[in-house]
């Protein structure tokens, strides 16, 4: 009798042990990310076991409103707060713990390097958080891709870094940006799209930030990779890769984390197009407004007049401003033939961006073309 009590003693003791430790593991697990630095308010939804991600909204067409469902072209930028990009997609929910982090609310080509250094220091900051899965930003698409290459050379985690727009206004018929938003956050909530670097998902495909382009001033299908082509595409809205995680030949990390105050921007840094009977003043006078390297879109492989370009080094060489030579056409390589350092693959606002960055580390004329002709 004696015995058979002290089983059951036994036993009751054990199966309360058990229960109490699946009650710590259950309550464990749902801390472990409530207790993060954010209030689980700050959500729109939580579930402990979905991953958190952060969008932080800049502004752009994916932010504004038409006076009708047809309107896709006289709309108002910026209309629209990151909490109602938010709200608008409920499916948002079955995906990931959102949180919105309102940067700005402007047209994209009102972006400056001021406020890309804030953001990429916010994103950063958000990045180290444990609690955060991945990052999401959405943007205006016209430069939009300025300010994904600036975060993919500034930002360092094999987290996600989803950038996002939309081509016609969340008022459209058809609108397209809460779908690119939604994918967006599942890129950025999905462990296959670690160690990738800062990605784009526009119309139902990813493309690596180092590549991929606007290609078409109006139409959905805008973005595109021409030479090298999508990283993978969304099948529904789940991501599928074509290859395993790698960086492009060529990436290089640029830490801006302690060198650069809030305030600050980066040096000036102007492009000029390049065209038949090209102008050289037009090199004199961005040198004398200040710029410290200036961006030729030459045509073809750099090219540009003769004439113009000896004028142009006379005026480099004795300011010490760097010259460097991309081209106009839509891809391709530019190497040093047609004079100053060649951008190499990176079209020209790609070429202004990674010399700004250099200039602002200090780089010298030497080093700075190393960056750019890597394994030339
Ligand atoms: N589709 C867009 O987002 C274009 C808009 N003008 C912008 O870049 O802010």
């Amino acid at each position: 009798m004696l015995h058979g009590t002290r089983i059951i003693i036994m036993l009751i003791g054990s199966a309360t042990l058990v229960v109490i430790c699946a009650w710590l593991v259950a309550v464990q697990g749902t801390t472990q990310l409530a207790r993060g630095p954010h209030d689980v308010s700050a959500f729109r939804c939580f579930d402990s076991r979905l991953p958190n991600v952060t969008i932080f909204a800049t502004g752009g067409t994916i932010a504004g409103t038409g006076s009708s469902g047809k309107d896709m072209s006289n709309y108002q930028i910026g209309a629209l707060g990151v909490q109602h990009l938010i709200d608008a997609v409920p499916e948002l929910c079955n995906v990931a713990n959102v949180r919105g982090v309102e940067v700005s609310n402007v047209g994209s080509h009102n972006i400056n390097s001021n406020m890309l250094v804030r953001m990429s220091q916010q994103i950063q900051r958000e990045l180290d958080d444990p609690y955060t899965q991945g990052a999401v930003f959405t943007h205006g698409t016209d430069t939009l891709e300025e300010t994904a290459f600036f975060m993919d050379l500034t930002l360092q985690s094999s987290k996600p870094v989803v950038a996002v727009g939309a081509m016609r206004p969340a008022t459209a018929i058809s609108a397209d940006g809460p779908m690119n938003l939604l994918t967006a956050v599942s890129l950025a909530a999905d462990h296959d799209a670690w160690d990738r670097g800062v990605m784009l998902a526009m119309n139902d495909r990813i493309g690596a930030a180092r590549f991929t382009s606007k290609t078409n001033a109006n139409r959905v299908d805008a973005f595109m990779a021409v030479e090298q082509g999508y990283l993978g595409v969304f099948e529904n809205t789940k991501p599928i890769f074509f290859y395993p995680p790698a960086r492009p030949l060529g990436h290089r990390h640029f830490d801006i984390s302690s060198q650069l105050t809030a305030q600050k921007s980066l040096p000036k840094v102007e492009i000029l197009y390049g065209y038949q009977e090209l102008e050289p003043s037009l090199f004199k006078s961005a040198i004398d407004l200040g710029a410290k390297g200036i961006v030729l879109a030459g045509a073809g492989g750099g090219w540009w007049p003769t004439a113009a370009r000896q004028q142009v080094d006379a005026w480099a060489e004795a300011s010490g401003v760097i010259i460097m030579t991309s081209s106009r056409s839509l891809s391709g390589y530019v190497d040093d033939s047609s004079g100053g350092i060649g951008c190499g693959f990176l079209d020209p606002q790609r070429c202004r961006v990674q010399l700004q960055l250099c200039l602002e580390a200090g780089l010298s004329r030497h080093e700075v073309r190393k960056v750019f002709q890597f394994g030339v």
